[in-house]
């Protein structure tokens, strides 16, 4: 057995995260050890957020990101505001630059304990989402399930931070739709060759949002972070909102930003629960800390 890398199991608005210190190793963390953990009830997981040392010069790690179904994603809010809080809380330091697949991200920890992870910049373009076809407006795209002539959702807006979503505005409560039934076929449909975060979202004002996400290789989940960025800048695009939202998903309320030079604010809390040690290649893991399971 490799020697065991330690690691946080924490939340961001109940988005389930394990923060894994792979600093100073050779070794990753296997989709197998991600699978294991996740099917633990104690450990399990949305998102495993894995530190490396860093690649790129001037930043402080790399971050790798593992959902529950060992599938790699491109970026994670929730966790990577868990990151920050980790590294804040054993460092000090109220600064830091990651680089991940969606490129580099500066985080800062504030006063109040809330953390803003600069999302980057969102993309539009149907190539970079990835969809399958061209679509010259990816604010609207045809798309829907249910019936032709009586969809349940239709029409979504799409867009990647990164990692795909697609945004099906709704009219009345999120909570009335049953994601869990269309959401898996939405991420798995041939329109999304990378599939897709699946989210349904109410504008209730010009500063706010309700919504639900079926994450990709995830499921639902009680919060998504980039899905609340993609939700915010789709809503801002179309003229559904300002570019200054108050988001509300289950598992609580993110401020999202998206400033004049494009890049995309993201404030929100995290929350460390416990602390273990597991094993990278099988996910065989040890408890550490007393805490919240
Ligand atoms: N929960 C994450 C996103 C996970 C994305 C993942 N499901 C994918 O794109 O494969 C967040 O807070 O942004």
């Amino acid at each position: 057995m490799a020697e065991l890398a330690r690691f946080a199991k924490m939340n961001g608005l109940g988005n389930a995260i394990i923060v894994a210190d792979m600093r100073g190793r050779s070794d990753r963390v296997t989709p197998d050890a991600a699978r294991a953990l996740a099917a633990d009830q104690v450990t399990t997981f949305d998102q495993i957020m894995a530190i490396y040392d860093p690649v790129v010069g001037g930043t402080d790690n790399y971050i790798e990101i593992l959902n529950c179904d060992g599938t790699q994603a491109q970026a994670c809010g929730n966790g990577t505001r868990c990151v920050v809080q980790a590294l804040a809380a054993e460092t000090g330091r109220k600064t830091f630059t990651f680089e991940t697949k969606a490129g580099i991200l500066t985080a800062e920890e504030h006063e109040d304990g809330r953390i803003s992870v600069d999302m980057g910049k969102p993309r539009f373009g149907w190539k970079e989402i990835p969809l399958a076809e061209e679509f010259a407006d990816t604010s609207r795209i045809e798309l829907q399930v249910g019936p032709i002539d009586a969809p349940i959702v239709h029409s979504p807006s799409v867009a990647s931070m990164g990692n795909p979503h697609a945004i099906f505005w709704v009219d009345g409560d999120v909570n009335e739709y049953e994601l869990d039934r269309f959401g898996p076929l939405l991420e798995n449909h041939p329109i999304f060759p990378e599939k897709a975060n699946i989210t349904i979202a109410q504008v209730t004002s010009p500063e706010t949002l309700t919504m639900r996400t079926w994450e990709r290789g995830a499921g639902l989940t009680l919060a998504c972070g980039s899905a609340a960025c993609a939700t915010a800048v789709s809503a801002a695009r179309t003229g559904r909102t300002g570019r200054r939202v108050t988001v509300t998903l289950p598992g609580g309320d993110l401020e999202i930003y998206w400033r004049e030079d494009d890049h995309v604010i993201m404030t929100g809390p995290a929350e460390w629960e416990f602390a273990g040690r597991f094993d990278p290649l099988t996910g065989d893991w040890q408890r550490e800390t007393e805490g919240v399971a």
